[in-house]
């Protein structure tokens, strides 16, 4: 169920009901560029995400500081309203839109009653609803635990309070409380866990390797499809290679990279669909996907698909760029392409056009320009490897 591991057991939602979050964001007055947590695009976004989850949005609370209080995140004033809202609308979860401390997460807990979590656990759990292969799964569970691992104390001291008094000094200066030990217990059995599930991780990886290689030796070139999230990579890939992907206007409907084979002009390649780029990604998600998003640095070519009817299309671009880089891919040759043409406004693909003079305009709904992209796929990767031939018969052959 989505909201699953966000919520935990407490929910107050019915399973025919969905669960109700309040969003909650501080606007740092020296961070109000586009994108940047509390501005109208960020929180227009953690909305799409809560509803990607499968939660109702309720509420919006937003406060205007200097920065987050490093105790409650909220200033003590607005935390009071933010209970408020949680009981005037029955939420079930606050939803922040920035990262919270394990410390702010916990404080705002206790004053709310309800779970209290940030934008990495929201979209963790999403990832978690959509992961389908083994390794997707596999990943997902490590970046959870990641995730866990440092915000155990919350429950560790909710079961010392169950088991008497404070964790240290309750039972006697520097013997451990129960809750504490429990406490040990879990984090040592997480951490097991995430061993495990390395393991698994590594293997599936390898495999991966040996497949990859094959295609490499076979000289089959690749085009890894990359873009932020929703902005039809999935419907591109289906449009080019005449299959079957998934598509759905949620986020993060593809988690796992799915690969097909197209020709044009004679040349075979292979594309592979990856995961959407969102802002501020969480850093577990990349560390936990790195596997997989390696096939993106390993690629010929990425082809970076951009919703042109996203008014915020360029700061899209710019995180996709951001995370390429991260995950080492930003040497990649990229060929962007202008997607959603049929409903973009004439001042965003004109705005668009300034930046990326060449960029090609296609629709995957309708199939405007799909074929004119096929065949600049395949002249691009022809020059590629006219580029590599000629730089290596320089080379003098062995023997
Ligand atoms: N109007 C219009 N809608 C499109 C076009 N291409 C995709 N869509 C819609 O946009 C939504 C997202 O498309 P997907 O292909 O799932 O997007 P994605 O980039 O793979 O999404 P993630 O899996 O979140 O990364 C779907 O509802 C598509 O039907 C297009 O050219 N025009």
């Amino acid at each position: 169920m989505a909201g699953a591991w966000l919520l935990g057991a407490e929910t107050r939602a019915t399973a025919d009901e969905r669960p109700r979050a309040v969003l909650m964001a501080v606007v740092q007055d020296d961070r109000t560029d586009e994108g940047a947590p509390g501005t109208p695009a960020s929180l227009r976004e953690l909305e799409r995400l809560a509803d990607t989850d499968g939660l109702t949005v309720a509420e919006t609370l937003v406060q205007s500081r200097d920065r987050p209080d490093p105790a409650t995140y909220l200033g003590s004033g607005k935390a009071g309203e933010l209970a408020a809202a949680v009981e005037r609308c029955a939420a079930d979860v606050v939803i922040a839109d920035g990262e919270l401390s394990p410390g702010q997460a916990r404080n705002l807990q206790d004053k709310v009653g309800v779970p209290v979590v940030d934008r990495t656990a929201l979209i963790l759990d999403i990832f978690a609803g959509h992961a389908r292969t083994s390794e997707g799964r596999l990943q997902v569970e490590l970046a959870q635990i990641a995730y866990q691992l440092p915000r155990l104390q919350g429950a560790g001291r909710s079961m010392s309070r169950v088991g008497g008094g404070r964790v240290v000094g309750g039972a006697g200066m520097g013997v451990r409380g129960p809750g504490e030990m429990r406490l040990e217990i879990q984090r040592r059995r997480l951490r097991r866990r995430a061993a495990g599930l390395r393991e698994q991780v590594a293997r599936l990886g390898r495999r991966r390797e040996r497949m990859q290689w094959r295609r490499t030796r076979n000289r089959v070139p690749s085009v890894a499809i990359t873009g932020y999230t929703n902005a039809g990579k999935s419907a591109l890939l289906n449009r080019l290679s005449g299959a079957d992907a998934l598509t759905q206007d949620v986020l993060f409907a593809t988690l796992d990279p799915t690969v097909r084979r197209v020709t044009a002009q004679e040349l075979r390649f292979t594309l592979t669909d990856t995961v959407g780029f969102v802002r501020n990604l969480p850093h577990q998600l990349i560390e936990a996907f790195r596997s997989t998003l390696e096939e993106v640095a390993r690629a010929d070519l990425a082809l970076h698909v951009v919703d042109a009817s996203a008014a915020d299309a360029l700061s899209q671009i710019s995180t996709v760029h951001e995370v390429l880089r991260e995950i080492g891919a930003g040497q990649v040759p990229e060929m962007l392409v202008l997607n959603k043409i049929d409903v973009a406004s004439p001042e965003t693909v004109s705005a668009l056009r300034r930046v990326y003079l060449d960029a090609l305009q296609v629709s995957a709904l309708t199939g405007a320009g799909i074929n004119e992209l096929r065949d600049a796929l395949a002249g691009r990767l022809q020059e590629r490897e006219a580029q590599r031939s000629a730089g290596t018969s320089g080379t003098p052959s062995p023997g």
